[in-house]
């Protein structure tokens, strides 16, 4: 029996259970999901402030001012970015400012350098006088207190990831320290016996080792540093051993290969044991053959670390990473939108379908030239043999979803498509 890709996912996102949670200097955190609501400790600016390199001022000074008739303004000092003082400004008058400087509280507007003329040959800058050639509305260049966030207010939710652009955003409104889930401790685990390291002199039969480094590769993509990469026999009961001892040190095992129904399929065997986790043929090309759940630790038996025995092929690994093991491992750091952002892009050529299967074919995604603001995807691979192709999905981005009825794609027609990496 065949279960739909929806259905294994749900299966796996039921079991997810989150990681604990610590709190950590914003700069450790970051990549990390919140475990909290967090808002801003004050608002953004802090104060009104110059938006210009210029002059505060007193719009109503100015209201003649133009380039053939300036008015004059005396020159009463300066006010920089981090200066704590606030100079007077009576009627006639101007304080030099640079931009962030806080706005004295007698101006209302500030006139940029380049629409004033200095009082020294050569120099932009006055120092007693300065003429404005242009006059400016109240609140000209002048970034108001809370114009962007109001203290209080909330800049980000419990189950987003702290991205750059949000740290950067706490960071500023006062926050030191934020709640985030810890990061999973993940061990990858290639099996066959069939496998050696990249560059070693290859016998008959063998092949360069290469889904650890995929594995691994996906992981670091989604923040995630891999406690350690291992290789296993071909002994079924050692394996098995060795994941009861994972079970209880690790928050999740991801293996590659021997999960199909050949005489030697090691990972397959080793799990049959093991009452927390179910071998499926999921509706899915490639990706077919899937063995996950939880693994019971050998000293206590409750549930351990979760284990995603991913098919050998190294598409199909790294199609299953994409589907199962991305979102769940998501799901732990307690990310509230597990699923990657569904794009549409135009096909460019046409292509055979996978019929009754969810067909996800490793694509390269570009800008349509010929549609402004549109996406084509091509093959990165033939379509006839994706699960071993691993030479062409290297140069893929992405993937397209080929919805399990809809059967051949035909060039121009639109696709859905999951965008990986630039
Ligand atoms: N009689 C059947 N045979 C197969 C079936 C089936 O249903 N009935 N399913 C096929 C599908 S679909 C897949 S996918 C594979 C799953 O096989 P395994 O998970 O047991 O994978 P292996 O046999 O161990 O390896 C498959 C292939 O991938 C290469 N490989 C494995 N590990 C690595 C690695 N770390 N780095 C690079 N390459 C790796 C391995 O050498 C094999 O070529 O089964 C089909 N067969
Ligand atoms: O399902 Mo397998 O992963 O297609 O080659």
């Amino acid at each position: 029996m065949r279960i739909t890709v929806e259905e294994h996912l749900r299966w796996i996102l039921e079991r997810v259970e989150p990681l604990p949670i610590g709190e950590l200097p914003l700069s450790l955190a970051l990549g990390r999901t919140l475990a909290e609501e967090v808002c801003a400790r004050h608002s953004l600016p802090l104060w009104d402030n110059s938006a210009m390199d210029g002059y505060a001022v007193r719009a109503a000074d100015l209201a003649t001012a133009s380039a053939d008739a300036p008015v004059r303004l005396a020159v009463r000092g300066e006010v920089l970015a981090g200066s704590a003082a606030d100079p007077a400004i009576p009627s006639g008058s101007a304080v030099r400012i640079m931009t962030g400087a806080p706005l004295p509280a007698q101006a209302d507007a500030v006139v940029p350098v380049e629409q004033t003329r200095g009082d020294r040959e050569g120099r932009p800058w006055a120092e007693e006088s300065v003429q404005v050639l242009a006059a400016v509305p109240v609140g000209a260049n002048v970034r108001r207190r809370g114009e962007d966030t109001a203290a209080g207010a909330v800049l980000a939710t419990a189950g987003a990831m702290l991205t750059a652009g949000r740290a950067a955003a706490l960071a500023a409104a006062g926050v030191a320290g934020v709640r985030v889930h810890a990061s999973p401790r993940v061990v990858v685990i290639a099996t066959g016996s069939e496998l050696r390291a990249p560059g070693e002199t290859l016998a008959r039969g063998q092949i360069p080792e290469s889904n650890s480094l995929l594995i691994a590769g996906l992981l670091r993509e989604l923040g995630i540093e891999t406690e350690r990469v291992d290789h296993t026999s071909d002994d079924p009961s050692a394996l098995a051993e060795e994941l009861r001892m994972l079970a209880g040190t690790c928050d999740a095992v991801i293996t590659t290969g021997g999960v199909g129904p050949g005489t030697h399929d090691v990972v397959r065997i080793a799990l049959e044991r093991e009452p927390g986790v179910r071998a499926v043929r999921v509706a899915v090309r490639p990706g077919q053959p899937q063995c996950v759940g939880r693994l019971r630790p050998a000293a206590t038996g409750a549930p351990g670390a979760f284990i995603f025995a991913l098919p050998g092929n190294p598409v199909s690994a790294a199609a299953s990473f994409e589907l199962f093991v991305r979102p769940a491992l998501l799901a732990m750091q307690g990310r509230r939108d597990v699923h990657r952002l569904r794009l549409t892009a135009r096909a460019s050529r046409d292509w055979r379908g996978a019929p009754d299967r969810l067909q996800v074919l490793p694509v390269v995604i570009s800008n349509d030239d010929a549609v402004p603001g549109a996406l084509v995807c091509t093959p990165a691979v033939n379509p006839r043999g994706v699960s071993h192709a691993v030479g062409g999905h290297g140069a893929a981005n992405g993937y397209a979803l080929v919805e399990v009825e809809r059967g051949d794609v035909r060039a121009g027609e639109p696709v859905t498509v999951v965008v990986m990496s630039p």
